[in-house]
């Protein structure tokens, strides 16, 4: 096949919009492998998945066998014994001594615990309770019975399986060969070596997903290098692969760049079904077929190749290697909007929090390379397509990637972000969603959350949080726990190349600042500043631009994307930057009086009061903790 160049003109822009269940039917209706078996040995079946249901070749027990220690004797002989008038039985003659396990001989027909047997000399003994036929005998198949079912087909055996089969004399059984999955990662700019990173390169962390993702679903996989965008390597390493596997995913190269030649080596080598599916993250998915195997085209992006494989690969080796999924689904509680194009069914990742009995989802960021948040998304919730969004406090289905005992166990933290609260978070089950601190006032208004992390200035008073408490709720019905006064400043580049002394250069215009989203506490903070100082917020080069934590803005001032930010004294010296204090805040939290007896709110104070979490704390500099810990009623 002719190599294709870094030619603009040759990029594939025509790909389909195809639904995604419609696209998967399509790939079905095609794709006809059927299920491989082979024997293997009971003694390696672990986790192996049964072709045929096995059937035992003997019996278990296979002889009958004493069932306690004591002496195996004919019941008939010891009838009528009692303590006025015993009975007496001669070794070797009436009776003979057993173990446990051993062989009852021919001629006795039960056994009497060695409690019960009274020895009386010169091989005799006495005794003065009868027996009755085969008690104590575990009889020939009382655990299985010759030619019964031990296990079912599809069965996933288990280590308590291999002891029953190996017990019904079975060594070698049938087994569902797994799917073999060939992975190629592709691309110029990919490396294993995170040590020498340099800009441009990508560390390739696809690859190692989808072996584990194989592995998850019953599959075997194997990971070839990364190849680069050259059509002849990666047809090659296509065919090397399909020969060798069952099913192959070639990642990245699968949208409409001037490199992504995967769709053309599909088509000249086989078919391909469709090219473009109407899902997000996940379109540019490519479904082919080379040699009547399965070859998926998925999309570079973490999440996008994540969300391609659990559709379009998934349920393939799931079905071939006979691997059931056991993902559950649950009823939630929208907290927040999500807005959804209409032209794509979306997969929203959503972390889940139980609050005064309801599960709640909320929304996490939805960029298509955001891996951490697939790390912390409790479930998924699918937007169908043609449908433009779902209201906040609509129900709606979330797949789950987390068990539900483990989430429900959570306590919910939504508003302010701290570095504190990843410290607790380490400490106790929780869930924290950062929206600024009027957010998070707004969540615990609506009940979506247990605490709300706050520091909210008044700006008549220059307090923190009690005027914004008393405003927003009922009287006498909230608390605020204390949390930590945490030195806020200007954080500048190590060395403060720019000079930055105070608000003032903020308007400079060799200057650029970086926000804080809307609603934040420090955005509130640098409003307060900023007017006191009669600047125009418009003077400000980067005002417009928001991120959401203090880490957030100690990157893009590191990363010599702005120079100067607004944030907490912790973020700034975790990155190296020089920081100019402005004054301490109090960083608080907001709870329900009606929650204080609440299990999660009990083992919150416990931590946060406790010596590790203070010198976990204190150790990042720029905090001070006087009263943590502190309830304070919030009364008019
Ligand atoms: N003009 C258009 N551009 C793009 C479209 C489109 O329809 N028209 N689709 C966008 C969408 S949606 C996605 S998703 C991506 C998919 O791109 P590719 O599959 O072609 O992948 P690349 O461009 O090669 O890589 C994108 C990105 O993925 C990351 N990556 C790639 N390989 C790995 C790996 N092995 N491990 C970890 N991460 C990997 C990396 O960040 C790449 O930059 O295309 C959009 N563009
Ligand atoms: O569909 Mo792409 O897969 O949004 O990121």
């Amino acid at each position: 096949m002719e190599h294709l160049r870094d030619d603009h003109s040759k990029r594939n822009i025509y790909i389909d919009n195809q639904p995604r269940l419609k696209a998967i039917e399509a790939y079905e209706e095609k794709l006809k492998q059927s299920k491989k078996q082979e024997e293997v040995s009971v003694y390696q079946s672990l986790g192996r998945i049964t072709a045929q249901a096995v059937f035992a070749n003997i019996s278990s027990p296979h002889y009958h066998s004493a069932a306690m220690d004591g002496i195996a004797v004919l019941a008939e002989k010891t009838y009528g014994a009692n303590e006025r008038s015993p009975v007496i039985l001669k070794e070797s003659v009436d009776f003979c001594y057993i173990n446990t396990g051993n062989p009852v001989a021919d001629g006795y027909d039960a056994v009497i615990m060695i409690e019960d047997v009274i020895p009386e000399g010169e091989g005799l003994i006495k005794l003065l309770v009868p027996a009755h036929p085969w008690q104590h005998v575990r009889t020939v198949g009382e655990d299985i019975v010759k030619g019964e079912m031990i296990i079912p087909s599809g069965h996933k055996i288990r280590a308590i399986d291999i002891g029953a089969l190996l017990s019904g004399g079975v060594v070698v059984i049938n087994v569902l060969c797994p799917v073999k999955v060939g992975i190629i990662p592709t691309g110029n700019e990919l490396t294993r070596d995170i040590e020498t990173l340099e800009k441009g390169q990508i560390i390739d962390s696809n690859a190692w997903m989808f072996q584990g993702l194989v592995t998850e679903a019953g599959g075997l996989p194997t990971v070839y290098e990364p190849v680069e965008d050259n059509m002849k390597q990666l047809e090659e390493v296509i065919c090397k692969a399909i020969n060798e596997n069952d099913f192959v995913i070639v990642n990245a190269g699968s949208s409409a760049g001037s490199k992504d030649y995967t769709v053309d080596i599909i088509r000249s080598l086989g078919e391909v079904i469709v090219h473009g599916i109407a899902m997000k993250p996940g379109k540019p998915t490519i479904l082919g077929i080379i040699d009547n195997k399965g070859i998926i085209g998925i999309p570079g992006y973490p999440v996008s190749a994540y969300f391609s494989f659990r559709n379009f690969v998934e349920p393939f080796i799931r079905k071939l290697s006979g691997s059931p999924n056991d993902d559950e689904k649950t009823k939630a509680v929208l907290s927040k909007r999500i807005v959804s194009s209409l032209k794509h069914e979306e997969l929203v990742r959503v972390t889940l929090g139980k609050v005064n009995g309801q599960l709640i989802a909320t929304a996490l960021n939805r960029g298509a390379g955001n891996t951490t948040s697939l790390v912390r998304a409790d479930g998924v919730l699918t937007v169908p397509i043609h449908v433009e969004g779902i209201e906040a406090e609509e129900n709606v289905e979330v797949q789950l990637l987390k068990p539900l005992e483990i989430i429900e166990k959570r306590a919910v933290f939504i508003g302010s972000h701290d570095i504190i609260i990843d410290i607790l978070s380490d400490m106790m089950p929780i869930s924290s969603s950062h929206v600024g601190s009027f957010g998070g006032l707004m969540a615990k208004r609506k009940g979506e959350c247990h605490i709300a992390p706050i520091h909210l200035m008044d700006e008549a008073t220059g307090d923190y949080n009690d005027a914004f408490v008393k405003k927003y709720f009922e009287d006498g019905t909230m608390s605020i726990i204390s949390g930590v006064k945490r030195l806020q400043g200007i954080m500048v580049k190590k060395g403060n190349p720019k000079q930055i002394k105070g608000f003032a250069d903020l308007s400079r215009d060799d200057v650029i600042f970086v926000n804080r989203q809307r609603g934040s506490g420090t955005r509130q903070l640098l409003d307060y500043e900023l007017k006191k100082q009669k600047i125009d917020p418009k003077e400000v080069n980067g005002y417009d631009w928001e991120v959401n934590t203090h880490m957030g803005v100690a990157v893009a001032v590191d990363s010599n994307a702005v120079d100067v930010g607004l944030g907490i004294y912790a973020a700034a010296d975790n990155m190296g930057l020089d920081f100019i204090p402005v004054g301490y805040e109090a960083y608080e939290f907001l709870v329900s009086n009606d929650d204080l007896n609440d299990d999660r709110i009990k083992k919150f104070l416990e931590i946060i009061t406790s010596d590790i979490f203070k010198s976990s704390v204190l150790s990042l500099g720029g905090y001070q903790l006087d009263d943590i810990g502190t309830i304070r009623k919030i009364e008019k």
